[in-house]
């Protein structure tokens, strides 16, 4: 059991946002990140641009592209278009040629991202979008619930992965039914890797029930932010990234 830390900056940037200038330093902060063990850099701008910004996935990606062992990873919704000084993300993706793009079906409204794609109504719409990405090298991931049905149009869309809408187990875990809840992790997670595609997951993780959830069969990467970035108020960035790499071994 093995698999990839990718950090999502998006909360130092919302706190670098809160004032003028450039405090806390996001590109600084992915430097410590990547040297406290973070295998990539994750993070999902919004048309709001309240935290990432087109210029930081500009300078995420000069500092992690060139790392041979380091990802950069780009989230979004992909039918988002320009809005303002907003230029959508695909031509966010396009300029930036992250390692991965993880496609995700927010509104532009949403606080965070709360659900899965349902491809049956979405999926003739993204396959040219999957092409594209994928005809620049792109790995392309699909933010998914755990549905078997939905996996398997993943596949048939042209995915390379799916990343697993871990909020639900998040929310459940500690009580009752996140047994249940992971249960239906560990059998879409398992299903996906049967047809072929990776398997990553995140939203909501954290120290704690990640010592449940890196059990999933056949995990690759876990993509962390809103708690990391509240952990390490209390640990300290360095402890806190030293847990989490502990984690994913
Ligand atoms: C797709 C996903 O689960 C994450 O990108 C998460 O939504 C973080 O985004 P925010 O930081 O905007 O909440
Ligand atoms: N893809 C999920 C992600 O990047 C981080 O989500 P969260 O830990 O901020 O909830």
């Amino acid at each position: 059991m093995s698999f990839a830390l990718s950090v999502n900056l998006n909360k130092i940037a919302l706190l670098r946002n809160s004032r003028e200038g450039n405090y806390p330093n996001v590109v600084e902060h992915a430097k410590s990140c990547i040297a406290f063990g973070a295998n990539g850099i994750t993070v999902h701008p919004r048309p709001d641009q309240r935290h990432i910004r087109p210029g930081d996935c500009t300078e995420l990606s000069k500092l992690v592209k060139p790392l041979a062992d380091v990802e950069f990873n780009i989230e979004g919704n992909p039918f988002e278009g320009a809005i303002g000084s907003y230029p959508g993300l695909l031509q966010i993706i396009e300029q930036n040629l992250p390692d991965q793009a993880t496609l995700v079906p927010d509104q532009s409204d949403q606080l965070t991202s709360d659900h899965g794609f349902d491809l049956e109504k979405t999926g003739k719409t993204l396959e040219p979008i999957i092409k594209k990405l994928k005809d620049l090298n792109i790995r392309v991931s699909l933010f998914m619930d755990p549905d078997i049905k939905q996996i398997d149009l993943a596949k048939a869309v042209g995915a390379d992965r799916i990343e697993l809408y871990t909020g639900p187990f998040a929310a459940a875990f500690g009580q009752n039914n996140w047994q249940s809840i992971f249960e239906q992790h560990a059998n879409a997670a398992q299903h996906a890797t049967e047809i072929g595609l990776g398997v990553n997951a995140g939203h909501d993780l954290n120290l704690s029930n990640m010592t449940e959830y890196r059990k999933l069969p056949g995990l690759l990467e876990v993509s962390i932010g809103h708690a990391l970035t509240v952990e390490s108020l209390e640990l300290g960035l360095k402890e806190t990234m030293t847990r989490y790499v502990a984690l994913c071994k």
